[in-house]
């Protein structure tokens, strides 16, 4: 007889609660605005994840890069998501290599870089995963575009992003009301 209490896995997973996960997509080769286009609809048709802000494009000076990189497309999108974290990790994996991304030279040129910022207020410290994104709280290229689209968001651990955005450097950061992307 089945348990009067008894709630079958799909209901269960029905009820899984939403967090806010916010992703930086990042490209300095190749045709970066369609990069950047090509990871937001991806995760636009990404089951479970509803993109609900999506920040301007700005181009933006290479942090940490080598001597004469080119300048970066960054864009920051935030969504709401049932998937766990390691999950929407693979998702951002995936994506990146959709478009061709090389991840073997550290900080080289790529096509397109995906990066999970924050999901909720997890904090998750792995080989494969660390949340929140460690270098968020520092990174113009990543304060600047998530402001405008959320300015009350704070980073665990680290604050308002209103306050961390104070502190940083935005001489690198220019936004290209040229360049939108679109739904
Ligand atoms: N929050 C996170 N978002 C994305 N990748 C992460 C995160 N935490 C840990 N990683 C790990 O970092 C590894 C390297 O990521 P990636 O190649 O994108 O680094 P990067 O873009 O060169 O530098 P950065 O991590 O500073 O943006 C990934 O394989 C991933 O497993
Ligand atoms: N301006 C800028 N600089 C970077 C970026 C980036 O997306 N934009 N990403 C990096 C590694 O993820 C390293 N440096």
């Amino acid at each position: 007889m089945t348990h009067p209490f008894a709630v079958d896995v799909d209901t269960l997973s029905g009820m899984r609660p939403l967090s806010t996960a916010v992703f930086a997509l990042g490209s300095n080769l190749g045709d970066r605005l369609e990069n950047l286009q090509g990871a937001l609809t991806t995760l636009r048709s990404t089951p479970d994840v509803i993109v609900v802000d999506v920040s301007p494009v700005y181009e933006t000076e290479p942090v940490g890069a080598p001597e004469g990189s080119p300048t970066f497309l960054n864009a920051v999108v935030v969504t709401e998501t049932t998937l766990q974290p390691r999950t929407l990790l693979e998702r951002a994996h995936a994506i990146e290599d959709a478009y061709g991304r090389n991840r073997v030279e550290l900080n080289g040129p790529r096509t397109l870089d995906v990066d999970l910022l924050i999901v909720g207020r997890r904090e998750v410290s792995d080989e494969h995963l660390q949340l929140p994104h460690p270098r968020a709280h520092e990174r113009a290229f990543v304060l600047v575009p998530w402001h405008d689209v959320d300015p009350g968001a704070s980073i665990p651990g680290k604050g308002p992003i209103a306050d961390l955005l104070a502190q940083v450097d935005t001489s690198g950061v220019r936004r290209r009301d040229d360049l939108t992307l679109e739904d």
